[in-house]
């Protein structure tokens, strides 16, 4: 017993000491602003335990105290020490040079592997050039007929909570999201088995809380301390649920492919209007030339899959809520509707889009306030010169999204949701201070995807319904993205 006491004591004291002389060493430096709350060996963890809703919080206070700082402070977790950064121009200082993502994205590689969101290195920068011509303006472009076809099933999902009171519309949106993705980049219909659609999605919420909470929970990092808890079981089983998915659609389309000849397929996608390669011919056919192997092939499917249906309903979801918050700003869209389309439903073309201006202008702002993915993480693999700091290689940087948004510079009314303050392009401050789609050269590739199709759904949406809400009523909290607790809901009723 006494030696057992004795091991604990001296392990303890070692960790102690090894933590005192890390950090008496990185203080040699000049570094930002520390934190408030640093504890020796753990640092700041303790701010992070819990929940993800508390992470939320935490998240707000750390960009909040870099704002007050002047845009950057450090903190600790454990030993590692990061650079916490909502100065928009470090922000793209950063994002540039550290494009190696954070350990923390390897708790999600047993499910989406090296695909894109979560690759680093050599792996990230192939497979990033390889997929780029699937996400071109004409790609996107060509989903349009796609786009508007599933926006006007939108409607009719709605059309049966009109006059009914609240209800949650988040559930809607992910399943006609989940069939749009299915639809465009993989070119197949979406997996008819409600059931399963259902069975993927709530796989999808739990892997993510299953990330988050490894990562606030630091002793949950440890690989070995993991491989105890129920949290991996639970994991386990919620992966095979989530490659399940990426399989079926695999399946599907090579069985598509098969079933008519080559010839016949290309013309087929002519005639579809598709007239550059979508996502999974491309990945079909670099399978073919044995450029991508059936694994990477898998990883990419589902991160294509994620990447998409769950940040653009989310999006949508705060959207009609925050219209449904504002009734004068709803008003406005309306009017920018009737005004583009002549008071007709008709479909959404490619030259309505751009004279979408204000309904562009509720999405950048509310994806202003509500940022997706408020936080992007990444490791700093050599010495980074920020404007007053340099960062030291070795050490961690969070890339806070929420508090570039929250700048000063926005003007004393930047908590406030004011569309109006996108239309003048000059009133602005530097392009720089929009991250919602993150920065730098490994921001969003879908931004064009998800902007045209967000604009088709609710330039139907709202030609048709009239939203009521209460932003107040929405709890959120950060599973790998800023998603609802509870609270999603909105109430309809018929414009004519
Ligand atoms: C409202 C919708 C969307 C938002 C707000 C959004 C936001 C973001 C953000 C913040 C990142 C950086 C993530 C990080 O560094 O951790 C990202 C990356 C990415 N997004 Fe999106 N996204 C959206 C829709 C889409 C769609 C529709 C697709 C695909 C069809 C997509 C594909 C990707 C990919 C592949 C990356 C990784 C890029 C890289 O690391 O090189 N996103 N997105």
């Amino acid at each position: 017993m006494l030696s057992l006491i004795l091991c604990t004591v001296s392990c303890f004291l070692f960790i102690w000491w090894k933590w005192e002389a890390n950090y008496r060493r990185l203080k040699t430096y000049k570094l930002p602003p520390m934190y408030p709350g640093l504890l020796p060996i753990i640092g700041h963890a303790h701010l992070l335990i819990g929940n993800t809703t508390r992470l939320w919080t935490t998240v707000q206070k750390f960009a909040k105290e870099a704002l007050a700082q002047g845009g950057v402070i450090t903190a600790f977790i454990g030993q590692d020490l990061y650079y916490i950064i909502a100065d928009p121009e470090d922000s793209v200082t950063a994002a540039n040079a550290c494009l190696h993502k954070h350990f923390a994205y390897d708790f999600g590689k047993p499910w989406m592997g090296e695909g894109l969101v979560l690759a680093s290195g050599p792996v990230w920068r192939r497979h990033r050039k390889l997929l780029n011509p699937a996400f071109s303006l004409q790609v996107m472009h060509s989903f349009l007929g796609v786009f508007n076809a599933q926006a006007r099933r939108q409607v009719s999902h709605f059309d049966w909570q009109v006059g009914k009171g609240k209800f949650d519309h988040l559930t809607s949106l992910k399943h006609i999201a989940l069939e749009t993705v299915c639809l465009t980049a993989f070119g197949i219909t979406a997996e008819e088995d409600k059931d399963f659609n259902n069975l993927y999605m709530a796989a999808v919420d739990q892997i993510l809380n299953i990330i988050a909470l490894r990562f606030s929970n630091v002793w949950l990092q440890s690989e070995l301390v993991y491989s105890f808890t129920r949290l991996k079981k639970k994991q386990d089983e919620v992966i095979k649920v989530l490659n399940a998915m990426s399989t079926a659609v695999i399946k599907r389309k090579k069985e598509l492919m098969k079933s008519v000849p080559r010839s016949e397929w290309e013309e087929q996608r002519k005639r579809s209007g598709i007239k550059c390669k979508a996502l999974m011919d491309l990945l079909l056919e670099l399978s073919e030339e044995n450029t991508l192997t059936d694994k990477e092939i898998r990883e990419e499917v589902d991160t294509a899959i994620v990447a998409s249906y769950d940040t653009t309903s989310c999006l949508l979801a705060y959207i009609m809520m925050m219209l449904g918050t504002h009734p004068e700003a709803q008003e406005k869209m309306y009017q920018e509707l009737q005004e583009v389309f002549g008071g007709s439903d008709r479909d959404v073309t490619k030259d309505d889009l751009p004279k979408l201006v204000y309904t562009d202008a509720v999405i950048k702002e509310t994806l202003r306030l509500f940022p997706t993915g408020p936080v992007g993480l990444r490791y700093v693999d050599k010495d980074v010169q920020l404007k007053n700091y340099t960062m030291r290689a070795g050490s961690q940087c969070a890339l806070m999204i929420y508090g570039i948004h929250h700048h000063p510079s926005w003007g004393p009314d930047v908590n406030q949701f004011r569309p109006e303050r996108w239309l003048d392009p000059n009133s602005l401050p530097n392009q720089n201070m929009f991250a919602g789609f993150s920065i730098g050269k490994r921001a969003c590739m879908g931004r064009t995807f998800a902007t045209i199709s967000m604009k088709t759904t609710l330039s139907h949406v709202l030609r048709q319904f009239k939203i009521t809400a209460d932003m107040n009523e929405l709890r959120l909290k950060i599973d790998f993205l800023l998603k609802p607790v509870s609270g999603s809901l909105v109430s309809l009723d018929r414009r004519y």
